[in-house]
């Protein structure tokens, strides 16, 4: 007989009472598996307790045990739960032996007791906590102690025993819950299936049908389109477990009546017991009132983090930098990921690889820089194919929904397996994916809410690494960040960065090794295809209409015009349709361009438009252009001082970018002697695949 103490039981009753009047307490994680709460009906348990007799017998135990001295019997090791006859050994010895997890994390400690017991739960605890694990475990438990299961799977695989159904809000996410799972059950007859939208259907149907399915993890859209067709086999009348992974998410995007229609696919719960699990890191209250109707009235709120605490982990630093405009925010994370890359080479015991995820608002955002940074490089080292990416050896990568799925699943693959690389990504990424070693989350523009920027920061500083979050706003936004921030308890700190506090409208001087960045950054930009650019003009337009209802328009669309001028080297900003300028209420303002108006003179190479930085010279100069002095400004002259104007002491000064083998040498006369000048259009040569 297990005895527990007293503090785990009323610990539970507190979660209970959270659940049963919807208020959100739970204030501390309660680092013991323990009994079943005492919510949970007698009859209730006893039908429990015939596949777990443990659990009988700690029903039994409670009175007597209340008094026992605190800390005993804690099961803390993942070895313990075999021992003791709550998982199977076979299942803890893959865990303990091929994946190298030994202890339990405060989520899988509070929550595997309960999902076990079959009680409906929603879980919230922070990002990177091994969630998936808190309830795969108990999912593969209950499947296991069906001991038929093995030799029936022998016999006849199966479409119509799905055991185990799970849900997640992306592509990515189902498959690398499923790639968790098929580890888990590694070494057991249980079959782990995917079906998400974007593959081809009838291939995994096929291999569903010839392996069998038990666990089947996918989106909603395909979940819904395989059980809808009767002719698949695919049946949920044996479902035991249905999963809502960031279930918040789920609902808040519209996922809703896709779920419902899923659940009237499972038979009535009067007529089969079902467990339904919720998990997330962030729950708002209006979720739990949403899926109240889905869950037994007796379900378990269990949170491993204090609503009135900080979401976000204490050993991630969050830095806020504002910059002087949206054309500040390219150099930023260049400038960014030059620092880490620094900090790296100097100390590479104590410093991680960079590794970022760079999020935008939009899917053109994300196009546009990942466009521009795959094609920087050393304007002044000589022209060769086989030049090294100034960031050399950071990888680039992308991910947003608008990439076939074939490209998504390459992309997110090759960023999972580099060591050092960039992700450019929208929120396809924010939730759940577990990249490893991930640095740097770099966060641009204001984040839609408070629970997004947790998420999305919760990329690092997973399963107890460290990490770094940065948000870049512009200098208008603080009261804006303040304002959506002050529930959280998020703890930003200001920082200064050189490109962040730059005008880049007119001329500055600069150290060495920012003016060396700020010409990759020329580079890289000056090569986007107008097309690149005037669609991501007129995303963020909209973008920034979100973001920022209360910012003027008028000062929104200089903003931009700015970005279009001074970020990307445009003669003007591209024009839009009248029907987008209408819809966002742009329509009159001064600056605006719209479409009609579009000049003949714009033309390059798709014939649509004209390009600031200009041709192989510069054009009418632009950051740096190869001056002897240093670079220009973008459109202004340079001082007539001679000062380096984004550019100082660029000649032959051998920057820092050299030390780090980050590209040749500096602007003219500098060790390589490179010929300045980019070529022009040739110049934006695909970098790529880097
Ligand atoms: N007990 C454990 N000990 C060590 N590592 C663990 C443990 N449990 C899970 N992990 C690892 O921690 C990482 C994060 O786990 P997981 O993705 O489940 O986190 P999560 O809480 O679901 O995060 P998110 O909120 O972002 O979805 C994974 O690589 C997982 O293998």
């Amino acid at each position: 007989m297990l005895p527990v103490t007293r503090r785990a039981t009323s610990a539970l009753r507190a979660i209970t009472f959270a659940a049963s009047s919807s208020r959100c307490i739970t204030r501390q994680p309660i680092a013991r598996l323990s009994l079943p709460s005492t919510s949970i009906q007698p009859q209730y348990i006893r039908s429990f307790t015939s596949y777990f007799p443990r659990l009988q017998q700690y029903a039994e135990a409670e009175t007597e045990e209340l008094s026992q001295s605190e800390g005993q019997h804690e099961f803390t090791r993942f070895e313990e739960l075999a021992e003791n006859n709550i998982i199977s050994p076979k299942v803890i010895d893959t865990l303990t032996k091929r994946m190298n997890i030994h202890d339990m994390t405060e989520v899988q400690k509070m929550t595997i007791n309960h999902c076990l017991d079959g009680s409906d739960v929603i879980a919230q605890a922070k990002t990177g906590t091994g969630k998936t694990l808190a309830f795969l475990l108990p999912i593969v438990q209950r499947i296991l102690r069906d001991g038929s299961l093995e030799q029936r799977t022998r016999q006849r695989a199966s479409v119509g025993d799905i055991r185990a159904l799970i849900i997640s809000p992306t592509r990515e996410l189902a498959e690398q819950i499923a790639v968790e799972a098929k580890k888990v059950v590694a070494n057991t007859a249980v079959k782990v299936q995917t079906a998400v939208g974007g593959t081809q259907k009838s291939q995994h149907l096929r291999q569903m049908q010839f392996e069998g399915c038990h666990i089947l993890v996918g989106t909603p859209g395909r979940v819904l389109d395989i059980i809808s067709d009767r002719s698949t086999g695919v049946s949920l009348e044996n479902i035991e477990t249905f999963v809502l992974d960031e279930a918040d998410r789920l609902l808040d995007i519209g996922f809703a009546p896709a779920i419902a229609d899923i659940q009237s696919y499972m038979p009535p719960r009067a007529e089969r017991n079902r467990q339904t699990l919720m998990f997330s890191a962030t729950v708002p209250k209006s979720v739990v009132q949403l899926v109240r109707e889905t869950l037994r009235p007796d379900f378990k709120f269990i949170r491993t983090v204090d609503p009135n605490e900080v979401q976000t982990h204490e050993h991630i630093p969050q830095q806020v930098v504002f910059g002087k405009g949206l054309q500040n925010q390219i150099p930023i994370i260049m400038e960014v990921a030059y620092n880490a890359m620094q900090a790296h080479k100097q100390d590479s015991k104590n410093t991680m690889p960079f590794k970022a995820i760079v999020y935008f608002g939009s899917t053109a955002e994300v196009a546009m820089a990942f466009d521009a940074f795959t094609k920087m490089r050393d304007p002044d080292a000589p022209r060769s194919m086989f030049q090294p990416h100034p960031l050399d050896p950071c990888r680039l990568y992308q991910m947003h929904g608008k990439l076939a799925q074939a490209q998504r699943t390459r992309e997110s693959e090759g960023f999972r397996r580099a060591e050092s690389a960039i992700l450019f990504s929208s929120d396809v990424t924010a939730r759940g994916m577990d990249f490893p070693n991930v640095s740097h989350v770099i966060q641009i523009g204001l984040p839609r809410s408070s629970d997004d920027y947790v998420h999305r920061v919760g990329r690092t500083g997973r399963a107890g690494k460290s990490g770094e979050g940065w948000l870049v706003l512009n200098n208008d936004e603080r009261g804006d960040i303040e304002r959506k921030m002050r529930n959280s308890g998020v703890d930003l700190k200001e920082a200064d960065l050189v490109t962040a506090s730059l005008d880049m409208t007119r001329a500055a001087q600069i150290p060495a090794h920012i003016s060396r960045l700020l010409k990759y950054v020329e580079v890289g930009v000056k090569s986007v295809p107008y097309n690149t650019k005037a669609a991501t003009y007129a995303a963020l337009l909209g973008v920034l209409q979100q973001q920022n209802p209360n910012r003027r328009k008028q000062a929104q669309l200089d903003m931009m015009n700015n970005l279009a001028k001074y970020g990307w080297g445009m003669q003007q900003p591209p024009p839009i349709s009248p029907k987008l300028a209408q819809r966002i209420g742009f329509g009159g303002l001064q600056g605006l361009r719209l479409e009609e108006e579009r000049p003949r003179e714009f033309g390059d190479r798709d014939g649509r438009g004209g390009d600031r930085f200009g041709g192989r010279d510069g054009g009418t100069r632009g950051y740096g252009g190869g001056s002897r002095d240093g670079g220009r400004s973008f459109g202004r002259d340079a001082p007539p001082s001679g000062k380096g104007v984004y550019g100082g002491g660029s000649r032959g000064s051998g920057d820092a970018f050299d030390a780090m083998g980050m590209g040749g040498g500096s602007s003219r006369g500098g060790p390589r002697g490179g010929s300045g000048g980019l070529g022009g259009r040739g110049g934006g040569r695909d970098f790529n695949r880097r």
